[in-house]
């Protein structure tokens, strides 16, 4: 472990009545760190798709670039997981904007030194470097929400935070042209964004902390008298590696679940959108810019939606993560079908179930990193989301790639579409059967 990233030290306890007020204080300035420092790494994270029909003037085809941009997605899946798992042991004030600040350095390379974008394979691997410092992002956000909210509070914080990569993977393509219109240069589309991104981590690090207990505050299960049915005094203190895994990530039935789950949503989220443009312009004769703002609404709807799945999560389900998430599942599957069978010449309903699919999916996306928090002690609980993250990008985002553009090659959109709802129906069915073991498993916590 770099000795940069070292857990910040306890501090000694302060005087009871300064509890509160430093506890209320520090939450909402770690929280607006976090979510702003999240939002950051999607700056960085899509961009380089802007600069992609720049490359292919210059003699690129698309499907190589295709590759290219994998190397984005699988270094994350694997990187989420590893790096979540140092993250476990390490300060987020630090691990996180020293991975935003190291992706965007990424960019910036690409942006200023033209042999960086000379060729597939050297992009390639710029980009898995940046996917992979991506995977510093997610996991101390977890390990930060779950030292700073109690449990009964976590459905509605992870939601709120869960609407910062809505946020920031709209913002890109205004930077972009902000770029453009300052500079006149297409690779504006690498470097603005990594500037917004650098300074964003500088702010996150004046803004973040690592646990209460390096600002001399109790714990939150302490301070909010919130104590999960299984919590023990041990999850204060920092794991080893192989306690991580061995003994609460890997053996957890229920982590494997939604972990499972995860490889089918993450079929929906980015089979539905990285096809719209080529669906909708090809099938449903949709201009560019009108498939552009479905795009963007489907990202946007994303945060109601979120904000709508947390609470009812909380509210309705009374924690039950797993029944929330088969509800939403169900109704994206219904509403891809919609989407799929409704014939051309009703764009109205082509952009009503674009922005259904949004509203309704980023919810179970959230919801599986949230149960994967809770599903895991605190010090474990980055390397549990980085766990569903593997799944989700190495199953899942590559799937939506490969298996549904070979798949529309081969049998057209009728066969790509039926993939992508065999993949509703098997996320329903996997939920399902969470939602009935996380029943069992509170009903044995509480006669433990
Ligand atoms: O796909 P990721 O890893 O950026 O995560 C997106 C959401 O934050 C999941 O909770």
């Amino acid at each position: 472990m770099l000795s940069i990233f070292k857990p910040a030290a306890h501090r000694p306890r302060v005087a009871a009545d300064r509890v509160d007020p430093l506890y209320r204080r520090l939450r909402w300035q770690i929280f607006i760190g976090i979510f702003f420092g999240y939002a950051a790494y999607y700056l960085v994270r899509k961009n380089f798709a802007l600069a992609m029909p720049y490359l292919v003037e210059q003699g690129f085809s698309r499907g190589d670039l295709g590759l290219a941009l994998s190397g984005i997605s699988i270094a994350y899946g694997f990187s989420k997981f590893i790096m979540g798992s140092v993250s476990d042991r390490s300060n987020p004030r630090i691990f996180l904007p020293a991975g935003l600040i190291m992706a965007a350095a990424v960019m910036l390379f690409m942006g200023f030194v033209p042999w960086a974008t000379s060729s597939i394979a050297v992009m390639f691997v710029l980009l898995f470097l940046c996917g992979w410092f991506q995977g510093m992002g997610w996991p101390p956000c977890g390990r930060t929400m779950v030292h700073w909210w109690s449990q009964k509070e976590r459905g509605g914080i992870v939601s709120i935070w869960n609407c910062a990569h809505n946020v920031g993977g709209g913002i890109p393509p205004l930077l972009f042209l902000l770029g453009m219109a300052w500079f006149n240069d297409w690779k504006a589309a690498l470097y603005m964004p990594a500037f917004g991104a650098i300074l964003i981590a500088l702010i996150a690090f004046a803004l973040m902390r690592d646990t209460p207990q390096s600002c001399g505050l109790p714990p939150i299960e302490e301070y909010k008298n919130d104590y999960p049915v299984d919590y023990d005094e041990k999850h204060e203190q920092e794991f080893t590696t192989k306690q991580i895994f061995m003994q609460y990530v890997l053996p957890n039935k229920l982590l494997w679940y939604i972990a499972l789950a995860n490889v089918f949503v993450y079929l929906l989220r980015y089979g539905i959108l990285d096809w719209s443009p080529t669906y909708l312009k090809e099938v449903k004769h949709f201009t560019l810019d009108t498939s552009s703002w479905a795009y963007f609404f489907y990202e946007y709807a994303g945060i109601p939606g979120t904000l709508l799945c947390g609470w009812m999560s909380d509210k309705v389900f009374k924690g039950n993560r797993g029944a929330t998430g088969v509800l939403f599942m169900a109704l994206v599957t219904i509403a891809t079908v919609i989407y799929w069978l409704n014939p051309a010449g009703n764009p109205g309903v082509d952009m009503a179930c674009m922005i259904i699919i949004g509203f309704l999916i980023y919810g179970p996306v959230m919801l599986i990193g949230l149960h994967a928090l809770e599903l895991a002690p605190k010090k474990a609980a980055g390397t549990a989301a980085g766990f569903t993250g593997l799944f989700g990008y190495l199953g899942g985002s590559v799937a939506a790639s490969a298996i549904v553009g070979y798949t529309v090659d081969y049998f057209g959109w009728d066969g790509g579409f039926m993939v992508m709802i065999a993949g509703g129906v098997l996320a329903v069915v996997l939920l399902f059967i969470t939602m009935l073991n996380e029943s069992k498993h509170k009903r044995e916590l509480n006669q433990a």
